[in-house]
Parts: structure tokens; C-alpha cells; sequence
């Protein structure tokens, strides 16, 4: 039987537009708001990456789960480096994550070639200013779906003055059970435990979840893989232009205090982060640009 061909629908959730993109087995909803990609998932294994089941599909909040592009800085902005807090003028106010996320981007186009699909999205912050932040920069989301899902976030500077920058493809992976799975990888990486004073500690083997866990990884591979095996599966990130990950689940205490997040849904998932973050962000000068590549897949154990 051959393979059904590409397909892209158009569909409505709640308040936001999203685009619903199949390619063989694999399926991908992404939400025109922040470039959000909801849902992927390949044939009837589970789904790769998480969704809350209390996610909220309104204008203007991110939503929760999917893989949320956080820029032009990355966390509270007054735990960045100088360099990015300089380019606001109002670092006490800014919010987590930074702006983009919860904004409307624009649909660049949607190609379909070689039995693959591509949606582009870009967001100009010539023509949509953020707040204290007056720089002019372009940022493009390339999402491609094919036998994996790839993604390519583009930062581009239109200014006059170099650019400053800390982000990351906040993405929410689904797992079996947080305190099953392993994460490869990142042995021997230095991190900075945010969770104790922002200590900087060294990873010693492979990574399990006992507890709340929220640490900047640094000086990471290219790439980096959970090991499910309540599911039988490995889930591959493979990363290019960044050196820097985030390793987030907020375990039972910092469930409750989350939007759109159920009580025990921190047994469900898992952030792993592609990020420039910490000693890895990114400087542009005038004209440059610079990509943060993802890509996912999976196979069995
Ligand atoms: O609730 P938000 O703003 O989406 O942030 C979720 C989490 O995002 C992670 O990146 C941070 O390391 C966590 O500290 C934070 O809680």
C-alpha cells in the first residue's frame, strides 16, 4: 500500500490558528502564536513531545507544553549575563522567557517538496516593537517534518549596534514515568544547579530525576537522548549552534503553583531545552545572523 501523500490543514483551537501537517506516519500541530509547535507525534508510539491536558489555547499566554521558542532572553531576564540585560531597559520587569512566545508570528509559507513539509514563520521586531527592548532583529522558525521533525530558529540583526542574545526551543518531551528515564549525554558536562544557590557542579554519569530538577547544562554534545523504558524507546535530540541545555521538571511542589498544568502531570514530562544560554549566548554583529538547529527522533530500545 503506498504511503498517503503530505498533507497541511488549516484548524482553529479555542483562539488560536494552528496548522495541523501530516507526512507518513508522523504528525505535527503547530500554533501560529509563537511559532508553538503542540504536538508530534510518529505512527502509534506515544507521543514525543508532551501536551498538557490542561492547556489553555488563548491569545497572548503561551501554552503549556509543545516546544515554546523562548527569546530574546532565556529565564529571568536578571539572571542572564550583562551584555543581555543591557539591550532592555527595564530588566526587573521583563517577563520569563521573553516576549515571542505568547505573540502572534507571521506565516512566511508552507512548502511541501521530496515528501517532506516546511512551515516558516518569522517575527520582525521592526514592525512589532517589544516592550524596552528597541532593537531591530529578525527571528525565523524554519519547522520541517519528514521522516523526524527539524527545526531551525534563525536570529537575525537589522541594527546598527551588536546584539545580544540568551534563548532556547523550550521543549517538552513526553516520558512513560520522570522516574524511569535516563538522559545521555551529558557526563562530564559542568552544570549550574539553579536550585542551590546557582552553584556550579560537574554531571557524573547518566541523569535520573529524584526531585525537582532545574540546571543549565553547559559545554553540551551535540547530542542528547532519553532512555524510556516503560515506553522501549529512545528519544534523540540532535543539536546544532548551541552548547548550552536545560534540564526542567518541576516534580510535585512547583506542579501545583504551574498554569495550565495538572497536579500530577510532572510525572509525564520532561524539558530538555536547546538553548544559547549562560556562558553560551549569542553576540551578532550588525548583519549577522545566527541558527539554533533541533532535531528529533526516536527508536526503539
Ligand atoms: O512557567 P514558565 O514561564 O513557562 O516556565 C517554566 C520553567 O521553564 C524552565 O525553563 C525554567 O528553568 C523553570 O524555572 C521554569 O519554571
Amino acid at each position: 500500500m503506498s504511503a498517503l501523500p503530505p498533507s497541511v490543514e488549516r484548524i482553529e483551537l479555542d483562539e488560536l490558528v494552528c496548522w495541523r501537517v501530516q507526512v507518513g506516519d508522523g504528525t505535527l500541530l503547530v500554533a501560529q502564536q509563537g511559532a508553538q509547535i503542540l504536538h508530534y507525534q510518529q505512527g502509534t508510539q506515544a507521543p514525543i513531545i508532551w501536551l498538557s491536558e490542561q492547556a489553555r489555547y488563548q491569545r497572548g499566554q503561551s501554552v503549556r507544553g509543545g516546544a515554546p521558542v523562548c527569546w530574546p532572553w532565556f529565564g529571568g531576564l536578571t539572571r542572564n549575563p550583562a551584555a543581555v540585560q543591557a539591550m532592555h531597559s527595564n530588566p526587573a520587569s521583563a517577563p520569563a522567557h521573553g516576549n515571542v512566545r505568547g505573540l502572534d508570528w507571521q506565516l512566511l509559507g508552507i512548502d511541501q517538496h521530496d515528501g517532506a513539509v516546511t512551515l516558516q514563520f518569522a517575527f520582525d521586531s521592526r514592525k512589532h516593537p517589544l516592550p524596552d527592548w528597541p532593537h531591530a532583529a529578525e527571528l525565523q522558525l524554519d519547522i520541517r517534518l519528514d521522516q523526524q521533525l527539524h527545526l531551525e530558529l534563525r536570529s537575525r540583526n537589522l541594527g546598527t549596534q551588536p546584539l545580544v542574545l540568551s534563548q532556547a526551543l523550550h521543549t517538552y518531551f513526553a516520558v512513560s514515568d520522570i522516574r524511569d528515564v535516563r538522559v545521555h549525554g551529558l557526563d562530564g558536562c559542568r552544570y549550574i544547579e539553579t536550585l542551590e544557590d546557582w552553584q556550579e557542579r560537574q554531571q557524573q554519569g547518566a541523569l535520573g530525576f529524584t526531585g525537582e530538577t532545574d540546571r543549565i547544562y553547559l559545554d553540551t554534545p551535540t547530542r542528547l537522548s532519553i532512555v524510556d523504558p516503560g515506553w522501549q524507546r529512545r528519544i534523540l535530540l540532535d543539536a546544532r549552534g548551541s552548547r548550552s541545555a536545560v534540564l526542567w521538571n518541576p516534580w510535585i511542589d512547583k506542579a501545583k503553583r504551574l498554569s495550565q498544568f495538572a497536579e500530577d502531570a510532572w510525572q509525564r514530562m520532561l524539558c530538555i531545552e536547546t538553548a544559547n544560554i549562560w556562558d553560551d549566548c549569542v553576540t551578532l554583529a550588525p548583519g549577522a545572523s545566527h541558527s539554533l538547529c533541533l532535531s528529533l527522533s526516536s527508536e526503539p530500545l
